[in-house]
């Protein structure tokens, strides 16, 4: 490891501000990929960690977990702080015993009901579009936030929190959003100063934790007192009291909140930031609209949005708008691990050993944007390539790994999916879109997730007998 190269950085602070200061922090760790070659060093102040590319080496790390790779002991503390501890940074016999419950849990509420949840927040965003003034600037990635947390807390709590239509009353709505900016900057932070200083945003934060949590462990009390008079579960915590009082599985009062908010967190901002990113370049992409507006024409005819998973499934078009979304505009370019052993990683070409306990980043999709072997003309805003017989390829998918892979796969690929799918397709059946870059370009900001930041669009409605 000591002979790895590295990018050089300050004293201390390491390459702390070089990543926080210039463009988003997987960019920089791109450009350094292209300098110091698939696997470099960098210094997070006090933490040396090891910065990887190779599809095989990252492959055999997704795979073996969590016996010899973990989340970063750092990042799950600072969760865990926040009180939002659950599966996403769970490890060991935990994670073995909070994953199938999150699986199922999950399956139950994509079974019973995610459809319609989805389309009751699509229905309301529409309805919110069309009320704004032809030509008024939609700040959609706000807009795609509330969609996101409200279908989330709808199918893990069968709650309607109505995020869309209350959007300028107090609420966690408001706030949720800074979750991910506050362990972002706690986890930057070369001190941690808010274990003796709180600042607004810490307080603010921690408020709309609370605020949640409260909500879900009133959620989870109604669930189990269903679920004792026999009714089948329909969403994430109903699942959750059925294994508890049926299949006697241990699930604490910590286990529950810690779960529900974990999944609206990891799933709200990933998912609202790639739809957005869809939006953006459905507005600067006028022949891709028309196509996904024709494919609507097609299949939903004077329906606003698909009338059942049936009609979903046939936007193949629509889909195909989103995974190339994904292929420019990954959410997740990249985790923070750890090693729990000494163990040695190899690619076939290079060996790397490495201690334990250090600290590794895998860059799931390097090259997504860039590498015409996988991708012809990777920089070209192209969905088409999704619709052809390469990319059902397993060479396709080789290092590009936006939902992870192995035995923590994100659970919620299918959610995000479905819900960026019928928002592009709602939008372009309803609306025109146009690009506003009034604010200035769009640029990226990364939380935990990739955001665009100064996105803007307007909307006309699209007359109904024209449809
Ligand atoms: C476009 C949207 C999304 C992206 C790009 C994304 C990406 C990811 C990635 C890269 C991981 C890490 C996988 C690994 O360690 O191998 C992950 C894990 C996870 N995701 Fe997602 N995700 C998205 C949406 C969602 C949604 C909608 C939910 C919830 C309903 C969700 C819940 C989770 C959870 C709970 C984990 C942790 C799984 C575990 O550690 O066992 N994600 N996601």
């Amino acid at each position: 490891m000591s002979d790895l190269p590295e990018p050089p950085g300050l004293p201390l602070l390491g390459h702390v501000p070089a990543l926080v200061r210039g463009p988003a922090m997987h960019r920089v760790l791109y450009a350094w990929r292209e300098s110091y070659g698939p696997t470099f060093r960098i210094r997070l102040g006090r933490t040396t960690a090891v910065v990887i590319s190779s599809p095989d080496i990252i492959a055999t790390m997704l795979r073996e977990r969590p016996e010899t790779f973990r989340r970063a002991r750092a990042m799950s503390e600072l969760i865990k702080e926040i009180g939002g501890h659950g599966l996403f940074d769970a490890e060991g016999d935990e994670w073995r015993r909070l994953r199938p419950l999150a699986i199922r849990g999950l399956k139950t509420a994509y079974l019973r009901n995610a459809f319609d949840t989805i389309t009751r927040s699509a229905a309301r965003l529409r309805d919110q579009w069309m009320a704004a003034a032809t030509g008024e600037r939609i700040p959609v990635l706000d807009d795609l936030m509330r969609y996101t947390l409200e279908v989330a807390v709808g199918l893990t709590m069968g709650h309607d929190l109505d995020a869309i239509g209350r959007r300028d009353e107090p609420g966690p709505h408001q706030q949720l959003s800074l979750v991910l900016d506050t362990l972002t900057r706690r986890m930057n932070s070369p001190l941690p100063y808010w274990r003796w200083v709180r600042l607004p945003a810490d307080r603010r934060t921690e408020a709309a934790v609370t605020q949640l949590s409260e909500l879900i462990k009133e959620r989870y009390a109604d669930a189990e007192q269903r679920v004792r008079t026999g009714k089948q579960p329909d969403n994430y915590v109903e699942s959750l009291a059925e294994a508890c009082l049926r299949n006697g599985d241990r699930i604490s009062e910590q286990d529950v909140t810690g779960s529900v908010l974990n999944m609206i967190v990891a799933g709200e901002d990933t998912t609202a930031a790639t739809a957005a990113w869809a939006m953006h370049y459905l507005a600067t992409h006028p022949q891709v609209q028309e196509r996904v507006r024709a494919e609507a024409a097609e299949v939903l005819g004077r329906d606003h949005y698909p009338a059942d998973t049936t009609a979903l499934s046939r936007l193949t078009y629509a889909e195909a708008v989103v995974n190339e979304v994904i292929r420019l505009r990954p959410a997740s370019p990249f985790l923070m691990m750890e090693t729990t052993t000494d163990t040695t990683v190899t690619d076939g070409r290079t060996e790397l050993r490495i201690d334990r306990g250090t600290v590794l980043v895998p860059l799931l999709t390097y090259g997504s944007d860039s590498d015409p072997e996988r991708f012809p003309d990777p920089g070209v805003f192209d969905p088409d390539r999704w619709l052809s017989a390469a990319a059902r390829q397993p060479s396709h998918a080789q290092g590009f790994l936006p939902f992870g892979s192995g035995p923590r796969f994100c659970p919620g690929r299918n959610l995000a999916l479905m819900e960026s799918t019928l928002i592009v397709s709602m939008a372009c059946h309803n609306f025109v879109i146009d690009p506003d870059t009034s604010a200035g370009p769009v640029g990226e900001r990364v939380t935990f997730a990739v955001l665009p930041t100064r996105l803007g669009v307007r909307l006309s409605p699209i007359p109904a007998p024209a449809r």
